[in-house]
């Protein structure tokens, strides 16, 4: 079998479209564009692009980009003080303090100091809650990225077994929380997992977020699975993700690439959950499911 190639950055085009147009109806609405703080604090080299594109794709989605660029030294009060202040501001519907942060700063600290009508990355620990417990909040941008890949490659997700390898707060959890949602039978593996293709053997979905690259083998795959690999891990080979890719790729259904699957539908759930704030924040009514 050769599994069909998922073409993350086509999923996030369209996506970035569809809140485009939404985000102009609001601008029409409200008078005002939806509006994206991203925090940077010190140089890191990744750090500096990312945030760089998410400027890039918050201007073409038709909303307003805040960037704010801290020194390395900056202290946990005034990052907080920035974080309250942007609170504060009815121009930021959205606030992304870009992770990770340099040591001397405390990151839990900050990001529960962010509004959770605000906090557009999920990270709050009310928004944790909200989906733990059903409620509506926001969910984090990768898993939901990864949610709406698998939707689209497999309709109904209900009754199929899938497993998360990795259990961080960022993707792991949230991510069997959405599939846990979507009626799946869910098991969360980790480095401490015995046996691991044992449980794999069963998967019909493969979420990978281990951060160490090729940790999941071809072999491990189930002949007709759904894979969605989360890594992105830097290498002497260049970017590659969790997944042994071509072992995977020859016994799977389906695969998302590394680079070219999840990563873009990460930033371009960003821009739709900016897009929910402003609607939320405003009470301008928004069908999110629709988006
Ligand atoms: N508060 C916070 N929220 C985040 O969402 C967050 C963060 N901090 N810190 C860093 C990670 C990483 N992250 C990525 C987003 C897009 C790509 C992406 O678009 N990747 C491209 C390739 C990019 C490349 O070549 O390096 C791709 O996979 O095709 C990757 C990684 C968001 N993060």
């Amino acid at each position: 079998m050769t599994a069909t190639i998922i073409d993350g950055k086509a999923a996030a085009a369209a996506l970035r479209a569809r809140v485009g147009t939404l985000a102009e109806a609001f601008t029409a609405d409200s008078g005002r564009k939806p509006g994206l703080a991203v925090v940077l604090v010190g140089e890191d080299a990744a750090s500096s692009v990312y945030v760089r594109n998410k400027g890039k794709a918050t201007l073409a989605a038709n909303m307003a980009s805040f960037e704010h660029r801290l020194p390395a030294d900056t202290s946990q009060a005034e990052l907080i003080a920035l974080v309250d202040a942007l609170n504060r501001d009815d121009k930021v519907d959205g606030i992304l303090v870009q992770l990770p942060l340099p040591d001397q700063l405390d990151a839990q600290a900050v990001l529960t100091r962010i509004d959770p009508e605000k906090d557009v990355d999920g990270f709050h620990p009310v928004n944790a809650g909200r989906l733990a417990t059903g409620l509506n909040g926001f969910v984090p941008c990768t898993p939901l990225g990864c949610l709406m890949l698998l939707r689209d490659q497999l309709g109904e997700l209900a009754g199929l077994n899938a497993v998360v390898v990795g259990r961080s707060n960022i993707v792991g959890k949230p991510m069997a929380a959405l599939l846990t949602a979507a009626d799946c039978t869910v098991t969360i593996a980790h480095s401490r997992t015995r046996n691991l293709a044992a449980h794999l053997a069963h998967a019909d979905i493969v979420v990978a977020a281990v951060g160490r690259a090729k940790f999941v083998k071809g072999e491990w795959i189930k002949p007709g699975a759904t894979v969605i690999d989360v890594g992105i891990n830097r290498t002497e080979d260049g970017l590659v993700g969790d997944v042994d890719f071509e072992g995977a790729a020859s016994v799977a259904a389906a695969i998302t690439p590394v680079p070219g699957g999840v990563g873009p539908m990460t930033i371009a759930c960003l821009l739709r959950n900016t897009l929910v704030a402003a609607h939320r924040r405003t009470g301008i009514v928004l069908d999110a499911q629709a988006i």
